[in-house]
């Protein structure tokens, strides 16, 4: 699958000028409020006609505006989920489900209504309606409803948005099992919009950052989300890497051994069988930065790494890029700390990190190896 998007739209003083291409997989388009996230979805989706520019999918031209072409949205074949699940009350679950079914064209391929329905956990719900369903509850519903239809894309805008902390953290596995199934891309491409990045460390492959209806970045997670320079975007709290990391030793009771390329880690929280393959969120608040191998210290993991940027902000904490293996390790001290160690780029170092800094909530499915 490959979608590419060159387009320009202006509304009031706002002005869209971004291009992209999305591939197989999840790929997230992040950017605060106000970046033009939506307004792109809409423009993919078909509810909004671009002033000028481009948007293609597999081949097939949506929009081109030179060309006059505008297909129309419900012959794109692209599957929207919205913030808010938009089931139609009067329904139960499985019919709401079906309606989807109707638009699906004859032979397309896609997942069987028994493959979302264990993909999504939404088989005890069948007989149910809305009103009945947590929110939660809902948005697999009207993920599996989009599904039905076999679209060739999945577009979702902000669907954990409207849901609690605890609601999210829910969701988040079947979105997970919706992005491997299939797997080696095989699966349903998804666009993910969302403004969290906690969201993006979780389930995207790919990111495309936005600002002010621009492109600033993209690439693919572990890169971008690491990327000193972005800091401010990404916010300093937020700011962190993602590694993909096998489980070693699982304890789920207390620390479990997982090996990352540059070195082992221990973690609390996980209960998955050695071999496993996991995505890690690493706080760059979270990481300390030593120049000898610290000793007799509570820290459960020390890394060796090689210091790759310094990027100084405006204010008094700096990002440091840390090679560590081959990943990429993000860590945020004071300016003050950083020149005192006289940190630039090729210095040896330790990345030290408590284990218990790493929430549940931050580790979740890695790719199948
Ligand atoms: N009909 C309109 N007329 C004028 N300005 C508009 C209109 N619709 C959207 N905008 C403006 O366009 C900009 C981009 O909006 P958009 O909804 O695409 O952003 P977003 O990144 O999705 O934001 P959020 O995360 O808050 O949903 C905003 O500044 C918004 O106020």
């Amino acid at each position: 699958m490959s979608l590419s998007v060159d387009i320009a739209h202006q509304l009031g003083d706002f002005a869209l000028e971004a291009a992209f291409r999305a591939g197989p997989g999840v790929t997230a388009l992040f950017g605060p409020s106000g970046s033009g996230k939506t307004t792109i979805a809409r423009a993919v989706a078909g509810l909004l006609t671009p002033d000028s520019g481009r948007i293609v999918l597999d081949g097939d031209v949506l929009v081109d505006r030179a060309g006059r072409i505008d297909l129309a949205s419900a012959r794109r074949r692209i599957g929207v989920v919205f913030q808010d699940a938009r089931l139609f009350p009067h329904l139960t679950v499985a019919q709401n489900i079906t309606f989807g079914a109707r638009y699906a064209p004859q032979g397309a391929p896609g997942l069987d209504a028994r493959m979302i329905e264990r993909t999504l956990g939404i088989g005890a719900l069948m007989e149910r309606r809305p009103a009945t369903l947590s929110g939660g509850e809902k948005q697999r519903v009207a993920i599996a409803r989009a599904l039905t239809m076999r679209p060739r894309l999945l577009l979702m805008d902000e669907p954990l948005a409207a849901l609690d902390g605890p609601r999210k953290d829910e969701i988040l596995p079947y979105l997970e099992r919706l992005r491997d199934v299939g797997g080696d891309g095989g699966g349903i491409p998804i666009v993910y919009i969302t403004h969290a990045v906690a969201e993006i460390a979780r389930l995207a492959d790919r990111i495309v950052v936005l600002r002010e209806g621009r492109v600033v970045r993209a690439g693919e997670v572990g890169e971008v989300m690491s990327d000193p320079a972005l800091v401010p975007l990404i916010g300093v709290r937020e700011a962190g890497s993602v590694l993909t990391a096998r489980v070693e030793e699982c304890d789920p009771k207390g620390l479990s051994s997982l090996s990352i390329s540059g070195g082992a880690l221990r973690l609390p929280g996980i209960a998955a069988a050695p071999g496993t393959s996991m995505r890690v969120r690493i706080l760059a608040q979270d990481v300390l930065i030593a120049l000898e191998e610290p000793k007799g210290l509570s820290s459960r993991n020390i890394l060796p790494a090689v210091v790759e940027a310094v990027h100084r902000g405006g204010g008094p904490g700096v990002a440091v890029s840390l090679r560590v293996g081959q990943d990429r390790l993000l860590a945020r001290i004071t300016a003050e700390a950083s020149d005192e160690l006289r940190l630039a780029p090729g210095t040896a170092c330790y990345a030290v990190l408590k284990a218990t800094a790493v929430a549940r909530a931050d580790i979740g499915a890695g790719p199948k190896s």
